[in-house]
C-alpha cells in the first residue's frame, strides 16, 4: 500500500510517500516558507538526485499540487500517475476533546476540524486547505487524520485544568491541550531504545524546536505536562509567537494601542517571538547569522529564546521530580548546535555532563551529546511525524478494509 503523508505546519509542508509494505520512503521532501517571499522546494526521489527549486508558493493548496506533480514527474517522478497512492494522511494540529485517536475523514471529522479553526489559527485552516487540495486532485483516495493533541489526552488534570472558574472548562472545554504530540510520543519511544532502557521507566523531557515549538514532560512513556496549551500560542517563544506573557497585558496593550480582539490576536500569533525582539526574521538561521555579524537585537533574541526554554526543563525536572534524559528535535531543536550548547551549558547543576565535540558533530542522525558518565543524558532525535502518520494512517485503512 503506498501512502502519501503531508505534514502541513504554519510555514511549511513537508511530505513523504511510503510503501508501507517494507516502510521504505519512496520520495520526500518539503516546501519551505510558504507565504514569504521565496519559498524553497526540495524533493528527494528515492535513487535519484535530489532537486531543489525557488518558487512562488503563497499557500498551502498550491503546494499539495506541486507535490502531487513531483510525484509523477516525467524524469524524477517515482510514481506513473497519481492513482497508485493508496491513501493519504494528514497531520492534523487540534483535534480538541473529540478526537483521542486518529481517525478516516468524512464530513464530520471536517466540519469538527474547522469548529476547531479558533482555537488553531495558524494550522487547522492549513491542514483544512491541504485535505481539500487532495479531494480536489484524488477524489477517490480516502484519508486520514493524525491530531497532535492525541498523545497529551493521558495529562493528569492538575496539568491540563486553568486556575480560572470551571465553568469555563465546563461549558467551553477551556483547557491545555499541547500540541506537537506525533513528534513527542516518537523521540520518546526513540530515546528509549537508544537507551537501552524500558520506556515506562523513564523521565524524559521533549523540546520540540521548531518553527512552532513545546516542550514536554513524558513520564513513564505519557504525556504528563507540556508547554502549549489551549492552543499552540503558550510555553517558549517561538518563530512568530510570543510564548507565554502575562495575560494583562491583552487588554492593557488593547486599551493603549487602540487594538481588536483579532489584532492583538495576530500580534501574538504572527508578529511576537523572534521577529518581534530581533527586527529580522522568524527564521532561526538567520537570526544565528545576525548574532555572528555582530548584530544586538538578533543576540537578545536568541538569549530569550533559549533561557525560556531552559526555565521550561527546569520546571518539567521538578514536575517529573528528576529527568533522566533531554531530548532534542524539529528544525530548531536538530540543526543548532548554539541553541542546544547554550541551554545545555547553563544546566550542570542537573548533572549534565556536555561533549561539546558530538554537540558540534555534522553528524545528522541519532546521537548522544553528554558523555557517559553524565547523569543526564541529551539526545538529539531527528523526528518523524511523517513515519507514525503512515502508521496509523496504514491500520486505519486496513482496519476498514478487512471490516468492509
Ligand atoms: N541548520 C539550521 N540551524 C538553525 N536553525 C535551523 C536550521 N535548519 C532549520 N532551522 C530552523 O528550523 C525552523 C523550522 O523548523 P521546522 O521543524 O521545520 O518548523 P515547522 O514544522 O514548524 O514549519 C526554522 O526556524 C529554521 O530556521
Ligand atoms: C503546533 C505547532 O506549533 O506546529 P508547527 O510547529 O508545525 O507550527
Ligand atoms: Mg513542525
Amino acid at each position: 500500500m503506498n501512502i502519501l503523508v503531508i505534514n502541513a505546519g504554519s510555514s511549511s509542508l513537508k511530505f513523504q510517500l511510503f510503501n508501507m509494505n517494507d516502510e521504505s520512503v519512496l520520495a520526500k521532501g518539503k516546501v519551505e516558507r510558504i507565504g514569504m517571499d521565496s519559498s524553497l522546494v526540495c524533493y528527494e526521489p528515492a535513487g535519484k538526485p535530489e532537486e531543489q527549486e525557488v518558487a512562488e508558493i503563497l499557500e498551502h493548496t498550491t503546494a499539495v499540487r506541486k507535490v502531487l506533480q513531483m510525484l509523477v514527474h516525467k524524469r524524477h517522478g517515482v510514481l506513473e500517475s497519481i492513482d497508485e497512492i493508496d491513501a493519504v494522511g494528514h497531520r492534523v494540529v487540534h483535534g480538541g476533546e473529540s478526537f483521542p485517536s486518529s481517525v478516516i475523514v468524512d464530513e464530520d471529522v471536517k466540519r469538527e476540524i474547522r469548529r476547531l479553526f479558533d482555537l488553531a489559527p495558524l494550522h487547522n485552516p492549513a491542514h483544512m486547505l491541504g485535505i481539500n487540495a487532495v479531494e480536489e486532485n484524488l477524489p477517490q483516495t480516502p484519508q486520514v487524520v493524525v491530531f497532535d493533541t492525541a498523545f497529551h489526552q493521558s495529562m493528569p488534570a492538575a496539568s491540563y485544568l486553568y486556575p480560572i472558574p470551571m465553568v469555563l472548562y465546563r461549558k467551553h472545554k477551556i483547557r491545555r491541550y499541547g500540541f506537537h504530540g506525533t513528534s513527542h510520543a516518537y523521540v520518546s519511544d526513540r530515546a528509549a531504545k537508544l537507551l537501552q532502557k524500558p520506556l515506562d521507566q523513564l523521565k524524559l523531557i521533549t523540546c520540540h524546536i521548531g518553527n512552532g515549538a513545546s516542550c514536554t514532560a513524558v513520564w513513564n512513556g505519557k504525556s504528563y505536562d507540556t508547554s502549549m496549551g489551549m492552543t499552540p500560542l503558550e510555553g517558549l517563544m517561538m518563530g512568530t509567537r510570543s510564548g507565554d506573557i502575562d495575560p494583562a497585558i491583552v487588554p492593557y496593550a488593547m486599551g493603549k494601542e487602540d487594538l481588536t480582539l483579532g489584532e492583538v490576536n495576530s500580534m501574538l500569533n504572527k508578529h511576537s517571538g523572534l521577529i518581534a525582539i530581533s527586527g529580522i526574521s522568524s527564521d532561526m538561521r538567520e537570526i544565528l547569522e545576525a548574532m555572528e555579524a555582530g548584530d544586538r537585537g538578533a543576540k537578545l533574541a536568541f538569549d530569550m529564546y533559549e533561557y525560556r526554554l531552559r526555565k521550561y526543563i527546569g520546571a518539567y525536572a521538578a514536575a517529573m521530580n528528576g529527568v533522566d534524559a533531554i531530548v532534542f528535535t524539529a528544525g530548531v531543536g536538530e540543526n543548532s548546535a548554539a541553541l542546544r550548547g547554550a541551554v545545555c551549558g547553563n544546566l550542570t547543576f542537573l548533572g549534565i555532563e556536555f561533549d561539546e565535540a558530538a554537540n558540534l558533530s555534522r553528524d545528522r542522525g541519532e546521537r548522544r551529546i553528554t558523555t557517559e558518565a553524565s547523569r543526564v543524558q541529551v539526545l538529539v532525535i531527528p523526528t518523524n511525524e511523517e513515519l507514525v502518520i503512515a502508521r496509523d494512517t496504514h491500520e486505519l485503512i486496513l482496519a476498514r478494509t478487512n471490516v468492509v
